[in-house]
């Protein structure tokens, strides 16, 4: 009682844990992918941000090489005209100016005046442009403008206007061109500066939000800083999580449920077979051994019937597997050979010829005891080993010397052995030789073939021929009908068994059957 308790706790643990870190470790990859899902659009929108700004700048590059290269009268009402349709063709350009030397002489657009003019420049490069990054120098009426000018014309950008915040769901941007801040959204907010910031997307807890910085290295370096308050982060994906990870917990515990049913089903079943085998509440049952041209009864096959206390009916196929696994083999094969012993006791005469055919378990032949107790018991009941057949499946039947000795003692001792469910295992001729056997049970599949298409209809035969080189008895398994019946008789197969006959019978039914053929 003490192990199977022991190992439905160990299952309880087992489950609990198998719950748990499957569940954390779901938790964990949903966070991963969220995580990564994040950083994709966070790469996506910068990516876009950055193509806005740079388009801006060689766009605003190329339009002022162009106005340089017409031969405007400056400041003539077509020179300002054609500023002026330039400007407002761009939502993000301010003004238009025209210089000579230091003095900006003319310009068009919506702005006007000294901070389009400012004293130091932020970058003058070799190619001739002069860049002025937006700061309180180029504030006008409110919007701190990037200024670019280059040769003879200039242009003021309204920085806000490279950010789309359609785009931004919700997020805080802000855009560096070559290291100095470029625009941001919205204007006031401050943000980390990107070489304080480590690439790609990372949680600042200490301030309680996911922050991500991308490079993006066009014509000149480009970074984008996105900040997102921790609460806007996880309501996006809150209810993502929520789902994939409640549909994954209910996976989980619905498949550790089955098993743990499973397991518990098994180990319970284990017990109550150990208690109805020791409180020798495995009966015995008989099928009829039938001498197939005389129609005589000569034997039965004894097996092994289990009822659990409510009622259900265990199949043998079921049990036996389970005696085994458990190590209950031998005590199961020597509970209903008692339970055998018993009912012998109380047959009438005529039947004391006959010969019963007991099962034994893969575990019956290892077992160094089981040939001393079966011998004892026999010896109890008073019962000759000659009435007692032994039936070993091919897979009992290792090649291993200890086997090959056991069968020849049993043999020794008056037991004839019969091979059973003869064809479904491992057995070959060369085999089958090197063990002493009296007789070959054909298995039930190839009777039920005969006068069939089926493939195995052509496999009786060989076994037949073999059984006969080995001069081996044949007990055909499975006959249901008066054809197969014949067949057999005509290729004189000895004995057989099968519905045809009578399925297996209790003591009582046994009794009455045989004493009703016997008349
Ligand atoms: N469809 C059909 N079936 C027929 C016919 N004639 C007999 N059978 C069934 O075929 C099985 C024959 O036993 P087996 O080949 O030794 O195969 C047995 C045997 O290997 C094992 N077994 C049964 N009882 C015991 C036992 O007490 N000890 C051991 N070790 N094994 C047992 O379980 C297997 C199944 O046993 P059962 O369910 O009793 O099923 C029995 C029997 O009821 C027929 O004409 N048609």
């Amino acid at each position: 009682m003490g192990s199977p308790r022991n190992a439905l706790l160990f299952v309880s643990l087992a489950g609990a844990i198998g719950v748990a870190l499957p569940a954390t470790l779901l938790l964990w990859v949903i966070w991963q992918q969220t995580v990564m899902a994040e950083e994709q659009r966070l790469t996506k929108l910068s990516e876009d941000l950055a193509a806005q700004t740079e388009h801006a700048i060689v766009d605003a590059r190329a339009l002022l090489e162009e106005l340089n290269s017409q031969a405007f009268e400056p400041c003539s009402p077509h020179h300002l005209l054609t500023l002026q349709n330039e400007a407002l063709s761009r939502v993000h350009v301010r003004a238009i100016g025209y210089w000579e030397a230091a003095n900006r002489l003319c310009g068009a657009g919506l702005v006007q005046g000294q901070r389009l003019t400012p004293a130091r420049a932020s970058r003058i490069y070799d190619s001739g442009v002069i860049a002025w990054w937006p700061s309180a120098a180029t504030t006008a009426g409110d919007v701190a403008l990037f200024l670019m000018r280059f040769g003879n014309h200039d242009m003021a950008i309204d920085p806000r206007l490279l950010i789309t915040p359609g785009q931004l769901e919700g997020k805080q941007v802000a855009v560096w061109v070559e290291g100095m801040q470029m625009a941001a959204y919205p204007e006031a907010s401050v943000f980390p500066a990107p070489d304080e910031l480590p690439e790609g997307l990372f949680v600042d807890r200490a301030n309680n939000r996911v922050v991500s910085r991308v490079s993006v290295d066009s014509l000149f370096p480009i970074e984008v800083v996105a900040v997102q308050s921790f609460e806007d982060f996880w309501d996006r994906y809150r209810m993502l999580v929520i789902a994939v990870g409640g549909i994954g917990l209910v996976l989980i515990t619905l498949w550790l449920g089955l098993v743990w049913r499973y397991l518990s089903r098994q180990l319970s079943l284990e017990s109550s077979l150990r208690a109805a085998i020791d409180g020798g509440r495995i009966h015995a049952v008989y099928q009829p051994i039938v001498e197939l041209r005389s129609g005589r009864c000569v034997g039965a096959e004894v097996l092994g019937r289990w009822t659990e206390k409510n009622g259900t009916a265990i199949s043998p196929e079921i049990f036996v597997p389970l005696a085994e696994k458990a190590g209950l083999g031998t005590r199961l094969t020597l509970s209903i050979l008692e339970n055998l012993l018993q009912h012998m006791a109380n047959w009438p005469e005529p039947e004391k010829e006959m010969v019963y055919h007991l099962n034994l378990t893969e575990q019956d032949l290892a077992q160094p005891g089981f040939s001393r107790r079966l011998g004892e018991l026999l010896d109890e009941h008073g019962v000759a080993p000659e009435r007692i057949a032994l039936e070993i499946t091919e897979r009992a039947l290792l090649d291993s010397d200890v086997i090959r000795q056991r069968v020849a003692e049993l043999r020794d001792k008056g037991h004839s052995i019969a091979i059973d469910d003869f064809g479904t295992g491992y057995s070959s001729l060369a085999y089958l030789q090197k063990f002493e056997l009296d007789t070959l049970k054909i298995d039930k599949t190839f009777v039920d073939s005969l006068q069939t298409e089926a493939v195995t209809s052509s496999v009786i035969r060989p076994i037949i021929d073999l059984a006969r080189a080995l001069d081996l008895e044949i007990i055909a398994e499975g006959i249901e009908s008066g054809e197969q019946m014949q067949w057999l008789v005509e290729r004189d197969v000895e004995c057989g068994q099968g519905y045809w006959y009578s399925p297996a019978l209790g003591e009582s039914g046994f009794k009455a059957w045989y004493l009703d053929k016997a008349r």
